[in-house]
């Protein structure tokens, strides 16, 4: 099972393919509480992670931020009390690169690093 919180992201070119779903499956093991969601025809990867109040989940949400700063890479947050969806996708291939799955796998850890 790959390491992926330990890879770093990569440049992503316009002109990359999306990853298949064949590319993909390896990819899921190491991401038990990802699921892929399609929106408008692009596959993405989103968690939902829960915190016991709003400030718990600002504070998340902040930290996931910096990390996505940090990379250059960005996902969709949604914050509400008690829980934040973060959803990962590659927006100038208009779909899933590995660089997402890093990043899921890196919001992991901020989310353990929280508690
Ligand atoms: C110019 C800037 O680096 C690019 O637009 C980056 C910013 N963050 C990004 N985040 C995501 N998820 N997909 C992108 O294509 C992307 N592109």
């Amino acid at each position: 099972m790959p390491n992926l919180a330990k890879e770093h992201c990569s440049a992503c070119h316009r002109a990359a393919a999306p990853l298949t779903s064949e590319q993909i499956a390896p990819l899921l093991p190491a991401l038990s509480k990802w699921q892929i969601v399609e929106r408008g025809g692009i596959m993405q990867l989103q968690r939902s992670f829960m915190f016991r109040n709003f400030a718990q989940a600002l504070d998340f949400t902040h930290r996931v931020g910096e990390l996505a700063e940090s990379q250059g890479h960005h996902p969709a947050i949604t914050t509400e009390w008690g829980q934040v969806t973060v959803t990962w996708w590659t927006h100038k291939i208009r779909g899933l690169h590995r660089n997402d799955f890093i990043m899921a796998a890196r919001t992991d850890e901020v989310v353990h690093a929280n508690v």
